[in-house]
């Protein structure tokens, strides 16, 4: 595995004020947990909030536009997310891709844009269960990369990619572990096309329907360097047993 095991929290259009007292467990726990690389990403609005509220965990956002400032109503720049206290952002996520119409090059010019605002990058790719059915995830997902992957001398260094199964997020429904295994070596195949030795150390983390009972099982699946987990991640009750569940594979490795 690729550095620390990172089981990263993304609570999309969720979390009020009120919630950040989960966050606040989490920390706690992350702290427990030295072994393991924790991390959320919670709606905009709580970003600062967390970051001043939390201690031994990553902050990020959950998209950024490509521009640094400028007249794009409704946008957050990686520079403003930097300024409000963000180690990372997440880009390419499927609902973004889905139903704001992100195009490979758009989803690489945010997390070239990320880069250079000195924020860390969870770039996110999968196919649809219609790909998936019909045999063509891998080449979806290795094109998706082709298209979307940052670029430049240190991209590779501040990059994790989440491979999500567009069927599998939200549903309970998850991959065979052989399944996982081979869409994540052919991952790490094109990320040491892409940018030599440096793609062997990107961490690639699985996402979709990760719970406390599958959690063990899938980040034990060969090129599994942690997850990106959703509905999991909204109580420090069941992130805490999945955090749990790395920090227990990490120590018999
Ligand atoms: O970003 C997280 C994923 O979309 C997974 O969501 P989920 O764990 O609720 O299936």
């Amino acid at each position: 595995m690729a550095g620390l095991p990172y089981i990263v929290g993304n609570w999309k259009m969720n979390g009020t004020r009120a919630m950040l007292a989960e966050a606040r467990a989490i920390d706690r726990a992350a702290s427990r947990f030295p072994g393991v690389q924790v991390a959320l990403a919670p709606p905009f609005t709580l970003v600062n909030a967390m970051r001043e509220a939390a201690s031994d965990i990553g902050v990020g956002g959950q998209d950024c536009h490509v521009q640094a400032s400028g007249a794009f109503t409704g946008d957050v720049s990686a520079a403003l997310l930097a300024d409000a206290g963000a180690d990372f952002v997440i880009v390419g996520h499927s609902e973004r891709r889905a139903l704001h119409g992100e195009t490979n090059q758009l989803v690489r010019d945010k997390a070239e844009a990320a880069q250079a605002a000195g924020l860390g990058v969870i770039l996110c790719v999968g196919e649809t269960e219609a790909e998936r059915d019909s045999g063509s995830a891998e080449t979806v997902v290795t094109d998706q990369l082709a298209g979307s992957l940052p670029q430049g001398e240190e991209a590779a260094a501040k990059l994790s990619v989440a491979y999500e199964p567009v069927w599998a997020i939200g549903t309970g429904r998850v991959p065979s572990v052989g399944d996982v295994g081979a869409m994540h070596r052919a991952i790490r195949e094109k990320l040491t096309a892409t940018y030599g030795e440096a793609g062997a150390a990107v961490r690639i983390l699985y996402g979709g329907s990760v719970n406390a009972g599958n959690a063990s099982e899938l980040l034990a699946a060969d090129e599994v360097g942690g997850a990106l987990v959703g509905g999991a991640s909204l109580t420090a009750e069941a992130f805490t047993a999945i955090i749990g569940a790395a920090a227990a594979l990490a120590e018999q490795a």
